[in-house]
Parts: C-alpha cells; sequence; structure tokens
C-alpha cells in the first residue's frame, strides 16, 4: 500500500471539524497528525469527535502544530475571521490547505492566488464539498442560458457567520459567467422595509435565511414566461461534506496554484 496523506485539521472541534476528523480516521489512505482548535485543549481529537482515542491532542497554534506534525495537508474549517491567517502559514510551510471556510472576497482570492506562486504550494477553496450541491450549481449555470430571470434562496442554521453562504455566491457567478446580462424585476420597484428584495449580485437577488433545525440548503429559482423552474439541494447532515473533502485531500497535492470551487478539482 502506498504512503498514507498526511493531513492536519484546523477547527477540529468545530461542527465541521468533527466530522472531517472522523472521516479522515476512518480512510485509510489518509493519517491524522494534527489537530488544531483555539482552545488547544489537549484533549484526544477522536474522542472529541465521539471515536476512541486516536493519540493526537488537540493544540492551539498552528505554525507550532504544523512544526512539530509535519502534515502535507492542512484541512480548515474555522471562522471567515482567521482562514487568511490559516491559509497563509500553511503555505509558508509548504503545506497545501483545503479550504471550506467561507467569507472570502475576491480580492482574499487574489491574495492567495499571489502566496500560492511564491510558496510553490497547491490550495483548494472550496465553498460547498457536497457533491449534490456542485452538481445543483452545474445544472443552475445551465438553465440560466434558457432562464435569465433568477433568484438564489439559501437556508441555513442560525450560527453560521457569514451571509449570503459561499455556495450562493459562487452559484451567482457561474450563472453570471453564462446568461445574458438583464435588469430583473420592475424599474421602479421600491423597498419599503430595507433588504426586503435581498442582496445583489450582477442584477441577481441573494435571500439568505437563518434558522435553527436547518443544515445548508439552497433553491436556485427561474422564472420564464408562464412557468418555473426550481433546482434544490439540501445537506440534512454534515457526513454529506466529507467524500468531497476525502477526493480533496487526496487530489490536491497533484494540483498547482489556487483551485477556486472542488469541481475544478473532480470533473
Ligand atoms: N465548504 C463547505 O462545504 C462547508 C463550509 N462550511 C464553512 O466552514 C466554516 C466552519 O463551519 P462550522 O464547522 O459550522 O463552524 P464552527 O463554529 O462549528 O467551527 C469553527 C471552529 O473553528 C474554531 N476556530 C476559530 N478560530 C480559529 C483559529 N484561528 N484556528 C483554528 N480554529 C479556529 C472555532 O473555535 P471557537 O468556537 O472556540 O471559536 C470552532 O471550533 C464556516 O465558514 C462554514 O461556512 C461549513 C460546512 C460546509
Ligand atoms: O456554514 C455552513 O454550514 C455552510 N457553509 C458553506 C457556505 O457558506 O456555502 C457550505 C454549506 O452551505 C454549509
Amino acid at each position: 500500500m502506498s504512503k498514507k496523506i498526511r493531513v492536519l485539521v484546523n477547527g477540529a472541534r468545530g461542527r465541521m471539524g468533527k466530522e472531517v476528523v472522523k472521516a479522515i480516521l476512518n480512510d485509510p489512505t489518509l493519517e491524522l497528525v494534527g489537530a488544531v482548535d483555539p482552545a488547544g485543549t489537549e484533549e484526544d481529537a477522536a474522542v472529541v469527535a465521539g471515536l476512541p482515542a486516536c493519540g493526537v491532542l488537540l493544540t492551539g497554534d498552528l505554525s507550532d502544530t504544523i512544526e512539530a506534525s509535519n502534515p502535507e495537508v492542512m484541512v480548515d474549517f474555522t471562522i471567515p475571521q482567521s482562514v487568511m491567517g490559516n491559509i497563509r502559514i500553511a503555505l509558508q510551510h509548504k503545506v497545501s490547505p483545503v479550504v471550506g471556510t467561507t467569507g472570502l472576497s475576491e480580492q482574499d482570492l487574489q491574495e492567495i492566488r499571489e502566496w500560492t506562486a511564491s510558496y510553490e504550494t497547491s490550495c483548494l477553496i472550496a465553498p460547498n464539498f457536497a457533491i449534490g450541491a456542485l452538481l445543483m450549481m452545474r445544472f443552475a449555470r445551465e438553465a440560466s442560458r434558457f432562464f435569465p430571470h433568477v433568484e438564489i434562496m439559501e437556508y441555513h442554521h442560525d450560527q453560521k457567520l457569514d451571509a449570503p453562504s459561499g455556495t450562493a455566491i459562487k452559484t451567482a457567478e457561474a450563472i453570471q459567467e453564462e446568461r445574458q446580462k438583464i435588469n430583473q424585476g420592475h424599474p421602479d420597484e421600491e423597498e419599503i422595509i430595507a433588504g426586503s428584495r435581498g442582496g445583489e449580485f450582477e442584477g441577481m437577488r441573494i435571500h439568505s435565511i437563518r434558522l435553527p433545525g436547518l443544515v445548508a440548503h439552497q433553491e436556485v429559482l427561474f422564472g420564464g414566461l408562464g412557468q418555473t423552474l426550481t433546482i434544490r439541494h439540501d445537506s440534512i447532515t454534515r457526513e454529506s461534506f466529507m467524500p468531497g473533502v476525502i477526493e480533496a485531500v487526496q487530489r490536491i497535492r497533484s494540483a498547482k496554484g489556487l483551485v477556486y470551487g472542488l469541481d475544478k478539482l473532480i470533473f
């Protein structure tokens, strides 16, 4: 059997981080070598994730942990405020980041692109790792050729920090690349309550719903003459993201520079 890929999980106590720790420990091609979260509690990462102990303890400092554990890949599910710093630290150590954390701007992506070039290390930024969500984005892009009038509704749990979701932004970008430019809605429409029409992206409206009980869901709604088309994806549990995360970890070291979107790595 070929050598296992050495992986560090950043944000290992979080909702996604715990799921990733489990997925890595259950995959025979991967080895968990580090688990970072700010409290650095020194608890066993597997126990925190609900499995029997694996011997990897939670630590608090990313640089120190990279130096001590020598990972090849860092999986990052942290928070929008810390992700840029984390990516830079990983790249400086020639560790490839596989990043699920959302909230990155176009300018951030450009900066990461430059870092990957100067440190000669690849990096994946993937706003969504669920294969069904990638297909939803692809189908939405295709549909927008025939239905240019579109609104995006994204639904998430109420602990989410960023709005709109990374997936909604990526979907809007994909549609914008494909459809003819149009102005949607009535030219004289007026918002009686500010924000009622949602966020605006290149003439498209994005609506962000936050409620307990939700995980991650999105509808792309198209309207045409006498008809509507709805393309919907639901992540019912966070396990939905794990096959994509594992594929990404296995493939990122063979990629070059910044890869934006898991579709670019696997389709
Ligand atoms: N791409 C995808 O497919 C998906 C992306 N996401 C994205 O992943 C991110 C995480 O989501 P989720 O797991 O729900 O969030 P959580 O809040 O549950 O987890 C984030 C974790 O990161 C920790 N953290 C905060 N700052 C740092 C830091 N500097 N270094 C290391 N760890 C840190 C937090 O610790 P503490 O609580 O102590 O601050 C927390 O344990 C979000 O941006 C979300 O949008 C989520 C699902 C799928
Ligand atoms: O915060 C989440 O939960 C999710 N975030 C990602 C996003 O912003 O698109 C992916 C998924 O929707 C879950």
